[in-house]
């Protein structure tokens, strides 16, 4: 983890017009400058790179060991979300490789799952208007995320109205339940909503790393036919929204999210 912050850090301080060559791109990987929000009116100040199945180009020639610390990132991830996946379906009552099937692509194409490092600056003198991360819910099955020692991040109780703050534990990884998940279980496991907040003394910057974990793009995403999904009729903080015609799956959705995020 810490040999990837650094070599964030080191693409971050990298000119303009070297990072500009790995700019996002339509599928949704490579770096993301710091700019507008779409979950506030604020301006957030963090640098994203974005790691996904459909190819792109590391900055491996300008900061050597990117490559390395993103292959050893994802292949670690990719195991702990595999063991999460089979846990999470005996606890929905499935045979234990029902969601691991329907997560058999991640990371190529054919499925939509990112690794994606954060880097936050320092801020200096609180500055009005200006955001870390605005209060969201993750479009996914999943995410799995890492933070360093500047804390900032926090969640929201299902159901409540009240923030409360992710402590930094050394190496510990928050699971992050997202949309597709709380559909699959009719709410049962909804949307953790998060934010990462300004801290209130000027800090030194947040590295942070999240897997988004998301099923095949081809994955039905309609409530699981399981006791634990019947369960629960309350509605939850962020919700799918139904498709007119036809079965909605983990594509459409996820077509219609990076529209919301990313539409100017
Ligand atoms: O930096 C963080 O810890 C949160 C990032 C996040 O929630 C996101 O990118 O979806
Ligand atoms: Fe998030």
């Amino acid at each position: 983890m810490k040999a990837a912050y650094r070599a964030f850090d080191a693409f971050c301080e990298l000119p303009d017009e070297i990072r500009a060559k790995y700019e996002r791109n339509e599928g949704n990987y490579g770096y993301v400058k710091p700019g507008p929000s779409k979950y506030t009116d604020e301006k957030e100040a963090r640098h994203v790179f974005n790691v996904t199945g459909s190819g792109g180009i590391l900055p491996d020639e300008e900061v050597s060991g990117f490559k390395s610390a993103v292959d050893e990132l994802t292949r670690d991830f990719k195991q702990l979300s595999a063991m999460l996946l089979t846990a999470l379906a005996v606890g929905l009552e499935q045979s234990p490789d029902f969601l691991l099937s329907k997560h058999s692509h991640m990371l190529r194409p054919g499925n939509e799952s990112t690794l994606r490092l954060l880097y936050y600056p320092p801020l200096g003198a609180p500055a009005p208007g200006l955001a870390r991360c605005g209060a969201h819910c993750d479009y996914g099955t999943f995410t799995l995320l890492a933070q360093d020692c500047e804390g900032g991040l926090e969640i929201q109780t299902p159901y409540g109205e009240r923030w409360g703050r992710v402590g930094h534990l050394p190496g510990a990884i928050l699971v992050n339940t997202g949309d597709i998940l709380a559909n699959w279980t009719n709410n049962q496991l909804p949307a953790l909503r998060h934010r990462v907040v300004v801290p209130e003394h000027c800090g030194r910057g947040r590295h942070s790393i999240a897997f988004f974990v998301h099923p095949d793009t081809n994955a039905p995403i309609e409530p699981l036919d399981t006791k634990i999904a019947k369960a629960n009729q309350e509605p939850a903080p962020c919700r799918l929204q139904k498709k007119k015609r036809g079965v909605l799956t983990a594509y459409h959705h996820i077509q219609r999210r990076l529209r919301e995020t990313y539409a100017s």
